[in-house]
């Protein structure tokens, strides 16, 4: 058994959180994977024992079910050992808002907010209480991007970097580290799954770069990592403008602009 934390990933039987699960393993850690692909949990376990000597659980779950959210939220609750947590588990959908029924929509939610959500619940107050230990969101840029026509999905991002940002603010100073991680179009599944054609984009990136980007990111702390944005100081731009505007919120009368002409 490692001395160092357990890490818990989901989403980790292929793409993004497969790469994780491997890089870890190669840090020394021992693992908790889920997702709902057992044989793909299996094979990917069996080589990162083999390959890093590590000790791997898999723990077959389907986040749209309560029941099975609930055991991993009690896994992440009780066992001491787990340390980091990695909310990669995530899907993009098919088509624009009007092609999604009410279900597909709730599905996504579920899936891409609701399991983040409570997971980081089921885990933040004993991390908080320990003063230490690590929760990492998986965003996207398309959070930041309601022009893609991804309406569902980008909100549930947006989500996703809202409540890490949130989380830093309320969790660091416990001791706590939450990162949002930020990737663009990355060579996975999620594309076909989503009936995307991944060699229509102009550019994608390959899933071992982001994930080692992120791990980067991840090893100087550092709050939101968004591994394709070449210029770091627009997202500093970005930030300065939001937070500039907070003050400004407070006010007893309506901007002018909006009073009836006189
Ligand atoms: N690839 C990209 O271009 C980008 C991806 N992202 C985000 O990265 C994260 C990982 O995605 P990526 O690796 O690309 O996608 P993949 O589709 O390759 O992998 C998604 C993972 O999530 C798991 N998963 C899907 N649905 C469920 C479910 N209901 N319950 C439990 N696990 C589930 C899948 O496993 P299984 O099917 O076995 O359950 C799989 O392991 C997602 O949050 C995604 O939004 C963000 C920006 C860009
Ligand atoms: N998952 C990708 C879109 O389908 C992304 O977030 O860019």
């Amino acid at each position: 058994m490692s001395a160092l934390p357990s890490v818990l990933i989901t989403g980790a039987s292929t793409g993004i959180g497969a790469v994780y699960a491997d890089r870890f393993a190669r840090r020394g850690h021992d693992l908790i994977l889920a997702a709902r692909d057992l044989t793909r949990l299996n094979a990917l376990a069996a080589r990162l024992r083999q390959d890093y000597g590590v000790a791997v659980d898999v723990v077959p779950t389907d986040l749209n079910v309560p029941a099975a959210l609930g055991r991993l939220e009690a896994l992440l609750h009780n066992d001491e050992r787990i340390g980091v947590l990695i909310n990669n588990a995530g899907a993009a959908g098919t088509g624009g808002f009007l092609d999604q029924s009410p279900d597909q929509v709730a599905q996504l939610i579920g899936l891409n907010i609701t399991a983040l959500a409570r997971l980081s619940a089921a885990v933040a107050p004993r991390f908080a209480a320990a003063g230490r230990g690590a929760i990492v969101n998986v965003g996207s840029v398309v959070g930041l991007a309601p022009e893609l026509g991804m309406t569902v999905y980008g909100a549930t991002k947006a989500f996703v970097l809202f409540l890490s940002q949130g989380l830093q603010l309320e969790l660091g100073p416990k001791g706590v580290y939450v990162q949002a991680v930020l990737p663009s179009a990355t060579r996975t599944e999620i594309w076909e799954r989503s009936g995307k054609d991944i060699d229509a984009l102009p550019a994608v990136m390959e899933v071992d770069d982001l994930v080692d980007a992120a791990l980067a990111g991840y090893d100087r702390r550092e709050p939101v990592t968004i591994p394709p944005l070449h210029d770091a100081g627009q997202w500093e731009a970005f930030e300065a403008a939001r937070t500039a505007m907070l003050p400004n919120f407070m006010q007893s009368q309506p901007a002018p602009r909006y009073r009836a002409a006189a």
